[in-house]
């Protein structure tokens, strides 16, 4: 089984401000019990602001970016060095691995595999490979906090069997602060988001459940919990924190390939009725469809939204943006005939991912 781990920046630390070696080492026993179960591991690690902030003496994340990523670049040496020392005393092998989120995009085909031969070969190797993103060249993360994205895209990458995300949050709580046990209905879940995220993270729990909606519709379990789990019966899907499974089976690779590379050049807005049609497996009809939004030609990909904005989906349309703005409301006779077509979806089903 392939598991990836992410661990945000402040389970790093102690409630004293420590570095918390004990957690790195429980991290260690539980990789070292895993490995001997035959599974393969990979670690997506924050904490290199954290880290270099510890070393300078900085009690908070400093405002100023390039601040940041100098910390960064000094935290990460020191919390590389924190996961050798600690993972060769259960006698685990480490390697760093930062990544930019400019390879997840289809132009980038190449850095891509590049990335995921070096990946599969330490995965080979018997290495745990600890991923972060290069915060010292690339600023998106250290401004919108997308290690959570990072690791499944990372997840997507290995085709991952398992998702577990370590939060100091320990799990998703609901409004009266009880933890969520298992998840069925996303929209319930981002509901319960309460303000941003914390001191040395970035991300928070909506971005938590952002990208964990996006693993779970590429077919990826996901856990979030804390550092006091058992990190070993995960792999059975067992935790104290919240579990969310995927409601589709692993989708094919042109449909994953559309979820998580391809950039929308437009957006199409739908009204409630089919975001219900899309959720029960049918294809976009113009009847169902209130606007089209961007520059978009046939056979582009655009997001799908319901009337609040929000995204609910991806797809290859059939039509271009002036066509469905001609057809939009309409039945299927009456779009053949206007745009002189036999196709009447606006975007086919089997080109089609709805988040969940
Ligand atoms: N419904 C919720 N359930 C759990 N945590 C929540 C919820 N809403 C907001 N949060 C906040 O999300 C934060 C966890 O995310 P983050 O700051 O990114 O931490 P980490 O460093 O653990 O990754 C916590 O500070 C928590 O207070
Ligand atoms: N790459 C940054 C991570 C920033 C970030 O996303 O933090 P977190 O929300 O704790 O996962 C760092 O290592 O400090």
């Amino acid at each position: 089984m392939r598991i990836v781990f992410k661990v945000g920046s402040n389970l790093l630390q102690t409630e004293r401000n420590d570095i918390d070696l004990k957690f790195i080492a429980k991290l260690a026993e539980s990789f070292k019990e895993l490995r001997e179960k035959g599974d393969q591991l990979l670690l997506v690690s924050s904490g290199a602001v954290l880290c270099g902030a510890k070393k300078l003496g900085y009690g908070e994340k400093p405002n100023e970016l390039t601040l940041r990523q100098a910390l960064a670049g000094i935290g990460q040496a020191y919390l590389m060095h924190l996961y050798d020392t600690v993972f060769s005393n259960y006698g685990l092998t480490v390697a760093q691995v930062l990544l930019t989120n400019d390879i997840f995009r289809k132009e980038n085909e190449d850095r891509f595999a590049n990335a995921q031969n070096t990946l599969e070969k330490l995965l080979e190797l018997g290495v745990i490979p600890v991923v972060n993103e290069n915060d010292t060249v690339a600023v998106s993360e250290l401004v919108f906090g997308d290690n959570d994205f990072l690791s499944v895209y990372v997840s997507y990458m290995l085709k991952a069997d398992l998702l577990v995300i370590l939060s100091s949050a320990g799990g998703l709580l609901d409004e009266e602060g009880n933890l969520v046990q298992e998840v069925r209905d996303m929209e319930e879940a981002f509901r319960f988001v309460k303000g941003t995220g914390s001191k040395f993270g970035s991300g928070g729990m909506r971005s938590k459940l952002e990208a964990t909606r996006l693993a779970v519709s590429i077919g990826i379990p996901v856990i979030i919990t804390g550092k006091e789990d058992n990190l070993v019966e995960v792999r059975e899907l067992k935790t104290a924190g919240t579990l969310f499974r995927p409601v589709q089976r692993r989708l094919r690779g042109r449909l994953k390939s559309i979820a998580m590379i391809e950039e929308p050049k437009g957006a199409i807005v739908i009204d409630d009725g089919a975001v219900e049609a899309l959720r029960k497996g049918m294809s976009l009809l113009p009847a169902g469809v209130i606007r089209a939004e961007g520059s978009f030609s046939a056979g582009d990909v655009v997001s799908v939204m319901n009337s609040e904005g929000i995204v609910i989906g991806k797809g290859r349309v059939n039509f271009s943006k002036d066509e469905i703005e001609k057809v939009k409301g309409l039945k299927g006779a009456e779009v053949k005939k206007l745009l002189k077509t036999q196709k009447e979806e606006v975007i086919h089903r089997d080109h089609l991912v709805v988040f969940q």
